[in-house]
């Protein structure tokens, strides 16, 4: 059986090798970019009047000058204008071109104005003070977004302002999550008394729609020929299939001897942890390294126990997708045990966990075991699995160890 480690690295070193797409800016929050974008001006494009007020001359200024006669008003959105004449001000506006001849801006509560004069009321006038500089901000031609960025408010915000209306991004691979089981029923059916409603799909689903992508939902019912017919036809029309159930020791498990018959190879099956042992993970790409257009396809089936999908999803699918998107894995986060905690199988133990963030700076993790791999109620309270290493059996208070967040 595998390491978590082995594992991991398997499914990484079999990322999916996405096309990029352009899209609208309109329609690219949450996108991973695949070029780089550049500033088409400086940043500011020009020196940039910062408050509503007056502008002067420096000099003037410091002339002794404090009354100053108003030439004119400058808004916003106006060209520029000049100051013409020695002792004049101009009436500005935040978000102005700072006029010619002009250095210095006052702000309206430190002026106080009549008769078309503005008298200055303050001392500790600055050479220079609320403008914001040409260029002092990013010049014409910095990059100013990368490859492999991921499009948050920031970022299209940077892109809406050097008139980038379309942006090259990485394409979204093609999910199908498929729910197996003959116990399973629709959530609108109310189950028969050995029955119960089908819940991981949906789970998953929504980690999912964390990255932006959008999965399609399905469920086979336990019989060897369907299961085949339908996961063929949904191997033809995705990137990605991640299955729930049917893939441990039980008589209508099926699912591993299925994706064989489809030409699916088995890259692992089972992992030495808990919850979520039996994790199979497999590729249609060819061992010669000669690639079908379309392939290779990658299968997760993952334990149908709910607390197993939901540890197998953010340890195992998620990074990948993530990667497979072109964005970098999530950055290692850590915890402390608040309180100690013994598991003896030499198997690494995920333990949901409830994360407190104390006044002295510490992530404290407060230890939620519940009730095992089918206690998907006791996740209400968590915010990550602990990865517990499995060479160790008796974990302290205080001790540290990396967290899986399960909240975004
Ligand atoms: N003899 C053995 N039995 C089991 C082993 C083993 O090693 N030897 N492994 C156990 C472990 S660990 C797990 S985890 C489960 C995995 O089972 P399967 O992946 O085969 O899943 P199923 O048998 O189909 O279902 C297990 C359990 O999960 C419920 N389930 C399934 N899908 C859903 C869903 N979409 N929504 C909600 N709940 C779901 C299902 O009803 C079962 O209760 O096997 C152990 N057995
Ligand atoms: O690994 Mo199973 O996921 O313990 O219940
Ligand atoms: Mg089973």
């Amino acid at each position: 059986m595998l390491t978590v480690t082995d594992a991991f690295a398997l499914t990484q070193q079999h990322r999916l090798n996405l096309p990029t797409e352009t899209v609208s800016l309109a329609d690219a929050a949450g996108r991973v970019l695949r070029e780089g974008v550049r500033a088409d001006r400086d940043f500011p494009p020009f020196n940039r009047v910062a408050m509503d007020g007056i502008a002067i001359r420096f000099a003037d200024y410091a002339a002794g000058q404090r009354t100053f006669r108003i030439e004119g008003t400058q808004l916003a959105g106006q060209p520029q204008q000049t100051l013409s004449e020695a002792d004049t001000c101009l009436e500005i506006m935040t978000g102005a071109m700072l006029p010619i001849g002009a250095d210095t801006i006052i702000r309206y509560e430190d002026v106080s104005i009549a008769n078309s004069q503005a008298t200055i009321a303050i001392e500790d006038v600055q050479l220079g003070q609320h403008i914001h500089p040409q260029a002092t901000d990013r010049r014409a031609d910095d990059e100013l977004l990368s490859s492999g960025m991921r499009l948050g408010p920031s970022e299209l915000a940077v892109a809406a302002s050097v008139g980038q209306t379309t942006l090259t991004v990485t394409a979204l691979p093609r999910v199908a999550l498929i729910s197996t089981g003959d116990e399973l029923v629709d959530v609108s059916v109310t189950p028969l008394p050995y029955q119960i409603r089908r819940s991981n799909t949906y789970m998953l689903r929504t980690a999912l729609a964390t990255l932006g992508i959008a999965a399609t939902l399905h469920h086979i019912i336990d019989d060897e020929a369907v299961l085949k017919d339908q996961l063929k036809t949904l191997l033809a029309d995705n990137d990605v299939l991640i299955l729930s159930g049917g893939v441990s020791a039980g008589k209508a498990d099926f699912v591993p001897s299925v994706l064989a018959q489809l030409g699916v190879q088995k890259l692992f099956h089972k992992i030495e942890q808990r919850p979520g042992k039996p994790l199979w993970f497999g590729t249609t790409a060819a061992q010669d390294g000669n690639t079908l257009a379309g392939e290779p396809k990658t299968v997760f089936a993952l334990p149908g126990n709910p607390v197993s999908t939901v540890l197998c999803a953010y340890r195992y699918v998620l990074p990948y997708l993530r990667t497979s998107l072109g964005l970098p894995l999530s950055p290692a986060r850590y915890a402390q045990l608040a309180t100690p905690v013994v598991f003896k199988p030499a198997i690494t133990y995920f333990l949901p966990v409830h994360l407190t963030s104390e006044p002295d700076g510490r992530m404290l993790a407060h230890p939620l075991p519940g009730s095992g791999s089918a206690d998907f109620a006791n996740l209400l309270a968590a915010d990550a699995f602990m990865e517990l290493p499995a060479e160790r059996s008796e974990f302290e208070a205080g001790e540290a160890f990396r967290v899986w967040p399960t909240r975004s």
